[in-house]
């Protein structure tokens, strides 16, 4: 590139929200000039949602395989870790991102690959280049994995989530520091190809972030498959020696051959030019905008970088009002009253909204409805892996439903029902007079209406 150039948006870091926008602008005709440090789509489609779900769902043939012993025959399940590493293999194009670029450059975008960082309103240095962005920037940045801070940690060979994706041998024994989506749902995973796994979570449970009904099914369910889980636990040090890794804990020690750190990430803003712009970060170092992604004079931010929830749907849902808005067309602001979550252990757990303590935090006269997935029809009918439960909460002022969880074989589906139910805000009563179909496991919601008055 020359010294000087000048476009319409320079969108820096392409996650998902911001591979999608770099398109659809210049899709509009603007001249658009995406720059990328590593790969095209992100963490998401290389080390993130996609690999993650890819093995995940091996591991879950495997574990639904075994559950047909018995109850639809004589099976012998031989788990091969290799061919789910294929698979991973396969579907990360073994982490290549040419279709990507590729994609992209036929929508008309200019792709390159480098660091951008701002150099004041709408000017960028790309590889020493100074671009100067007519209409705007956009950051789609992300977050990346930062190791807590435990005596010995930095010194030992630890994975991170990019590097437990790309590896090709079951390790013997793992343990995992963090017991978030990742920590579970990688936790799991290696569990059923037989590795022993340890889970270590600082909090009181699982996934605490959501309800502790919840944290409870997954947390069981991880048991079953022969996970060891130390919830509430500190750890004092970290050492590798002869090929294993020791983590010491308040009550003894766990040894095993791999390390998995996954903690909790941070913004990617450190060297992002800020300081020579006018933005504000919260408190935790997110940048803030408003409703329509504005982040400061010719400024977006969409995606992890916002800080509004780690997951690629929100990168997409902002990525396309950060679109509309840079295009100048009227639109809706970003809304989280319905914000979905879905960790893919299995059961998976899918929630949205408010959990019941958040609702009661709020000051919301709060109605509570739970109902066991085992006990309903379909899962009477579903024999092995039917453990789960329905959780709703409701606004018994409005009687709308402000929360909802579903565990169970399909949990993140039938939290379909349940998001368009908080987006649209709709009631108790509209629920009562709704026919859901027999016997799926979301006409349990039903059983639970009773119970919201
Ligand atoms: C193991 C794992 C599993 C996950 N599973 C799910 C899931 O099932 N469902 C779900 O919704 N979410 C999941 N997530 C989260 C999801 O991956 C992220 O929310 C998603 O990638 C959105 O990120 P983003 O748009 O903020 O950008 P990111 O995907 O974080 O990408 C940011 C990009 O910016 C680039 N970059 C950073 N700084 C610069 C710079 N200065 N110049 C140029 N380029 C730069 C980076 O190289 C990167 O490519 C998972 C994450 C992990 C780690
Ligand atoms: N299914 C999904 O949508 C999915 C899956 C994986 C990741 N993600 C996203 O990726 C991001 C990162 O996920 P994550 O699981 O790494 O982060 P997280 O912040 O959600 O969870 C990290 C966990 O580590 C624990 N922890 C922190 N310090 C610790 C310590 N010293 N010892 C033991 N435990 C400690 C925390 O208490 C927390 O439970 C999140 O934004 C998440 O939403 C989403």
């Amino acid at each position: 590139m020359a010294e000087q150039t000048e476009v319409d948006v320079v969108v820096i870091g392409t996650g998902p929200g911001g591979e999608a926008a770099a398109g659809a602008l210049a899709e509009a005709g603007l001249a658009v000039l995406a720059v990328e440090k590593h790969l095209v789509g992100g963490e998401c489609p290389y080390y993130g949602c996609i690999p993650s779900k890819t093995l995940i769902r091996s591991a879950d043939l495997v574990a639904e395989a075994r559950r047909a012993d018995g109850v639809g025959g004589t099976v012998d399940v031989r788990p091969d870790f290799a061919l789910a590493h294929d698979r991973v293999r396969t579907i990360t194009a073994d982490w290549d991102d040419s279709a990507a670029v590729e994609r992209l450059e036929r929508q008309g975008v200019t792709v390159v690959r480098g660091t951008g960082r701002l150099l004041g309103e709408r000017r960028v240095d790309v590889n020493g280049t100074t671009v100067t962005a007519r209409r705007g920037v956009l950051l789609d940045v992300g977050t990346r994995a930062v190791p807590p801070p435990i005596d010995g940690l930095a010194d030992v060979p630890y994975w991170s989530n990019a590097d437990v994706l790309r590896n090709p041998d079951l390790p013997g024994s793992m343990i995992v520091i963090g017991g978030g989506p990742i920590g579970v749902e990688i936790a799991q995973a290696y569990a059923r190809f037989g590795c022993e796994v340890s889970v270590v979570e600082v909090g009181p449970r699982l996934v605490a972030v959501e309800e502790p009904e919840a944290s409870r099914v997954v947390t069981d369910a991880l048991e079953a498959d022969g996970v060891r889980v130390c919830a509430d636990a500190t750890i004092s040090s970290v050492a590798f020696d002869e090929d294993r890794f020791t983590v010491r804990l308040a009550d003894g020690e766990l040894r095993a051959e791999r390390l998995l750190v996954a903690a909790g990430r941070r913004p990617n803003t450190a060297e992002l030019g800020l300081e020579h712009v006018s933005v504000r970060l919260t408190d935790a170092g997110y940048v803030e905008t408003d409703e329509h992604q504005r982040a400061g004079n010719g400024l977006w931010a969409i995606g992890d970088v916002t800080g509004k929830g780690g997951f690629t749907h929100v990168s997409m849902y902002q990525s396309d009002i950060a679109v509309a808005s840079i295009l100048g067309r009227s639109g809706p602001g970003a809304s989280y009253r319905a914000l979905p979550r879905v960790t893919f252990t299995d059961p998976e757990l899918g929630a949205v909204g408010l959990t019941e303590s958040q609702a009661r935090d709020r000051g919301i006269d709060v109605r509570v409805a739970t109902t066991d997935l085992s006990a309903s029809s379909r899962g009477a009918t579903y024999g092995p892996g039917a453990a789960g439960l329905i959780k709703i909460i409701a606004d018994a002022g409005s009687g709308e439903v402000v929360g909802g969880t579903a565990v169970g074989p399909a949990g993140g589906e039938i939290l379909g029902a349940l998001t368009v139910a908080v987006r649209a805000r709709v009631t108790v009563d509209d629920l009562r007079h709704t026919m859901l179909a027999y016997p799926t496991f979301h006409r349990a919601i039903t059983s639970a209406l009773p119970d919201l008055g």
